[in-house]
C-alpha cells in the first residue's frame, strides 16, 4: 500500500475529483486524533476550516461510529450528511433505527448484571442507542478488561453481532447496516460519481472492501490490522495537505 502523497496516489487522487465525488470522512483518529476520553475528542481549526470551505460546493459526510448527537459539537464545521452507529443512525427510518436500537435489550440486561464487575476492570460502556461500545482504553489491566468484555460477549445470542476497534468492543443487531451500506446510500443520494473514504478503524473496513474499483479509500495511521485500502495517510496531521489538494483542483476549476 502506497501513501497518499505518492505519485500513485497523486494521480489517483486527480483521477478521482473528475469524478464529482462524495467526500466522506471517519471522525475518531481520521477527523480527530485519538485521545484517551472519547469525550475529549475534537477536529483540529486547520481540519474543521478548510471542511467547511469543501462543504459549501462538494458533498462531503462524516461516517461515524459515534451518535449523532455526541459527534455534532465536536467537528467544528457542518456537513452535508453525518451517519452515526457505523452506518445505522440517520438513514431516514425511525422504526429501523427503534428495532436495531431495541435489540439490543438483552445484551442491556447482561451489562447491567455484569456492570461491577466490567466497572471494577476499568470498562467504561456507551450506549448509544442502535450500538454499545464496551471501551477499555483507561483499564489498568488491558487483559482482564477484554476478559469481562469477551466473557459478556459470549453470553450474546445471535441476533447480535460484535467487533472489535481501538482498545474496544463494539455490539450492534446483527442485521444492522454498516459503513460500507451507507457510503454507497450516500453516493446514491447525492449524485455523486464516485467516493473518496478515509478511515482508521475496523468499522470502516467494509467501506475499504466493498469500494468501487473508481474510488479513492484512505486508510489514516499504521497498526497491525490488515486493510483494503487503496491508499495510507500516517496520521490525521495530514488531513489539512489533503483538503488543501482537493480545494486547490476546485479552486483550478
Ligand atoms: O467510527 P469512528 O468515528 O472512528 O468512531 C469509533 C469509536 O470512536 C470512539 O472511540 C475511539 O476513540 C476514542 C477517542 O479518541 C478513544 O478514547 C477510544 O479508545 C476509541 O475506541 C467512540 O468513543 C466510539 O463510540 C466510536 O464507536
Amino acid at each position: 500500500m502506497k501513501h497518499l502523497f505518492s505519485p500513485e496516489g497523486e494521480a489517483a487522487l486527480a483521477d478521482l475529483l473528475r469524478l464529482q465525488p462524495l467526500l466522506a470522512f471517519d471522525f475518531d483518529g481520521t477527523l480527530a486524533p485519538i485521545v484517551a476520553r472519547p469525550e475529549d475528542a475534537r477536529v483540529a481549526p486547520a481540519v474543521s476550516r478548510r471542511l467547511a470551505r469543501l462543504t459549501e460546493r462538494w458533498p462531503v459526510a462524516v461516517v461515524t461510529g459515534r451518535q449523532l448527537a455526541d459527534v455534532r459539537d465536536r467537528l467544528g464545521f457542518e456537513p452535508g450528511c453525518i451517519v452515526g452507529n457505523h452506518g445505522a443512525e440517520n438513514l431516514g427510518d425511525p422504526a429501523a433505527a427503534e428495532r436495531l436500537s431495541r435489540a439490543l435489550d438483552g445484551a442491556r440486561d447482561l451489562l447491567a448484571a455484569q456492570g461491577a464487575a466490567l466497572a471494577a476492570a476499568g470498562v467504561s460502556v456507551e450506549d448509544k442507542g442502535q450500538s454499545l461500545a464496551l471501551h477499555y482504553r483507561l483499564a489498568r489491566d488491558r487483559d482482564r478488561a477484554r476478559i469481562e468484555i469477551e466473557s459478556l460477549l459470549a453470553r450474546t445470542g445471535p441476533e447480535l453481532r460484535s467487533f472489535g476497534g481501538k482498545l474496544v468492543f463494539n455490539l450492534v443487531a446483527a442485521d444492522a447496516p454498516d459503513k460500507a451500506s451507507a457510503v454507497h446510500a450516500l453516493v446514491r443520494a447525492t449524485g455523486a460519481g464516485a467516493a473518496l473514504f478515509a478511515g482508521d478503524d475496523l468499522n470502516d473496513e467494509p467501506v475499504f472492501a466493498a469500494a468501487e474499483p473508481h474510488w479513492l479509500t484512505i486508510k489514516v495511521g499504521h497498526d497491525e490490522a490488515a486493510t483494503g485500502a487503496r491508499f495510507f495517510l500516517d496520521s490525521p496531521a495530514e488531513m489539512p495537505r489533503l483538503l488543501d489538494r482537493i480545494l486547490a483542483v476546485l479552486d483550478a476549476g
